[in-house]
């Protein structure tokens, strides 16, 4: 089973193309949406960010405080970094079983989704990497679009802290172009046939 990693900045559509893969029968795994859990369930996790991080990192009810983190960890680089060091390595572990599963059952491939595959280490458990690539300005204008709550100067600040979408794109084994002058099915469908090979 082949393994393959699906990245791009924030707003370049990733999770608009897993859907297309997932359509097709492609289990997906979402980093982003698997690292809050195991940011919850984790015990061994949640112990080490409730040091890092303080009492305000879970509510009341358990829940991740979401908004307590980002501001920690979108203001301060070494917050950051320190925030990464905990759960990416978490993440690493719970792909790993999910990955095993999916190849018992007889995939021929699977997608890892996350914004963050190169800046992780993520991209040395898989086997190629697709970059999903949008300009600058059409993804400020679709996460303002999608995130109501965000401002353009938190969409810069979080771009900032990525990788940019050249490095990204020179690194990658795959190209899927998704700012609005290509159409995204035929290109999936590309992949989806030359993975499944
Ligand atoms: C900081 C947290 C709590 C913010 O949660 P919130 O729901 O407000 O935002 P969301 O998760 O949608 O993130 C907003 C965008 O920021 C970017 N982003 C998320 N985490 C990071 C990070 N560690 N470094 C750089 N960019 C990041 C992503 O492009 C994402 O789309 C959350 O992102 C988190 O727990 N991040 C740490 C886990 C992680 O590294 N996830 C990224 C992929 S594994
Ligand atoms: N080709 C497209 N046409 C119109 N809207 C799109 C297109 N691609 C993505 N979008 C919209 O843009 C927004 C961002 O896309 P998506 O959530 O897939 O990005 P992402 O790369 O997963 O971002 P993040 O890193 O924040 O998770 C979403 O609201 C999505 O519906």
């Amino acid at each position: 089973m082949r393994r393959i990693g699906i990245t791009g900045g924030i707003g370049s559509g990733k999770s608009v193309v897993c859907r297309l893969f997932q359509v097709l029968g492609v289990p997906v795994y979402d980093s982003d949406f698997r690292a809050k859990w195991v940011m919850v369930n984790d015990a061994q996790l949640r112990d080490e960010l409730l040091a890092a991080f303080g009492p305000e990192t879970f509510d009341d009810t358990g829940q991740l405080n979401r908004a307590h983190i980002s501001r920690l960890a979108f203001s301060d680089p070494a917050q950051l970094a320190r925030l990464n060091a905990l759960v990416h390595p978490a993440v690493g572990r719970d792909f790993a079983l999910w990955s095993a599963d999916c190849a018992a059952q007889g995939h021929a491939y699977i997608l890892k989704e996350a914004a963050l595959l190169y800046e992780s280490g993520a991209y040395r458990q898989l086997d190629q990497i697709i970059t999903v690539f949008a300009p600058l300005e059409v993804r400020q204008a679709r996460v303002l679009h999608r995130d109501p709550h965000r401002t353009a100067d938190d969409v810069l600040a979080i771009i900032g802290k990525q990788m940019s979408e050249e490095e990204k794109m020179q690194r990658a084994d795959h190209l899927i172009r998704n700012d609005d002058q290509h159409l995204l099915i035929p290109q999936v469908l590309r992949l989806h046939e030359q993975f499944g090979r």
